[in-house]
């Protein structure tokens, strides 16, 4: 979690470490839906963003990778995140995945790589897991994680001995805050990605009242919730416009007390807008 002292300096490239000893900046551009993401990539590198949430199941890991290579930056300042699809879960199933989004991308690592979801059996989940610790070691993967994990899941990890997850990537805004998943991952030092962190513009008058007393949209009103609690949030936009809007959150802070109005609109699962396998079998 990050500090008050601590996250009212934080920017765009402010970053978290993670347990592999890499550091994972603290706002990422999401690609969902976005098969011609590369304006969106752009946009984001040139305002600031160092760090794009790509999948495998997106279809669109060669578009990021021609946006990291237009855009100047150098590639060791950019954090790319890919995600193992669920039919491929599976030990030479899921390494093969891995090379072949090396392929896709155009790069020689890939900075997260995570098993997208728990949606197929424990004995799958374990092989697949075993194949991201492999292709760690192999140098093809810098830090590994999971997706969509409940503690059940993470738990299963635990239980093998294996090497714990830096990253669980799951649904959380303030309509779904994923309670037992972040106190599992904070007792255990998993760091905490919020993905449809606008809720898809699902917001309500109180959010969009609150963001107003601050001068701010939602959306830049519910990016900077995420951050004050300490989780990565992961917004997405297809408009560069708002890639840039929803990234201008580090002027100003929700008071203690608006922070506690947000933490109370929690509903549970049935907050959820996504498929939220956070119970899978
Ligand atoms: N691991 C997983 O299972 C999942 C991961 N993710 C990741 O998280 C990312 C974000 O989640 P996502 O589900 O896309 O949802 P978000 O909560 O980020 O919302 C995206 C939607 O909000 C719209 N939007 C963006 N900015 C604004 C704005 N300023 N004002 C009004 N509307 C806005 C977008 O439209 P437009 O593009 O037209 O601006 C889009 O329809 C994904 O892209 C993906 O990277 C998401 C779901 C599941
Ligand atoms: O974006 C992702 O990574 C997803 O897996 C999802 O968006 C998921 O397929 C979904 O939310 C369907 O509504």
């Amino acid at each position: 979690m990050f500090s008050r002292t601590r996250y009212i300096k934080l920017s765009l490239t402010s970053t978290v470490k993670l347990s592999s000893g890499y550091e994972l900046p603290v706002v990422g551009l999401g690609v969902y839906q976005n098969n011609d993401c590369k304006p969106a990539c752009l946009a984001a590198l040139k305002h600031g963003y160092r760090h794009i949430d790509s999948a495998r199941m997106y279809r669109n890991e060669e578009q990021v990778g021609h946006a990291v290579r237009e855009s100047g930056i150098p590639r060791s300042e950019i954090f790319i995140t890919s995600k193992v699809n669920n039919p491929e879960h599976g030990y030479g199933t899921a390494l093969a995945a891995v090379d072949d989004s090396l392929k896709k991308f155009g790069f020689d690592y890939i900075d997260l790589m995570l098993i997208h979801s728990p949606l197929s059996d424990k004995a799958r989940r374990l092989e697949t897991w075993k194949a991201l610790i492999e292709a760690k070691k192999q140098g093809k993967v810098r830090t590994i994680g999971v997706s969509n994990y409940g503690p059940k899941h993470l738990e299963e990890i635990r239980e093998a001995g294996l090497e714990t997850p830096a990253v669980n990537q799951v649904e959380l805004h303030p309509f779904c805050q994923q309670k037992e998943i972040v106190e599992y991952c904070n007792k255990h030092g998993i760091i905490v990605e919020a993905y449809t962190p606008l809720i898809r513009g699902g917001w309500d008058d109180k959010i969009v009242a609150l963001a107003k007393k601050y001068n701010k949209d939602p959306a830049q009103f519910l990016v900077r919730w995420s951050l004050q609690r300490g989780f990565v949030p992961l917004p997405k936009s297809s408009r560069p416009d708002r890639v840039v809007s929803n990234a201008d959150v580090f002027d100003f802070e929700i008071s203690a007390e608006d922070m506690d109005v947000v933490n109370a609109m929690d509903r549970g699962k049935d907050g959820a807008v996504t498929w939220n396998p956070v119970d899978a079998p």
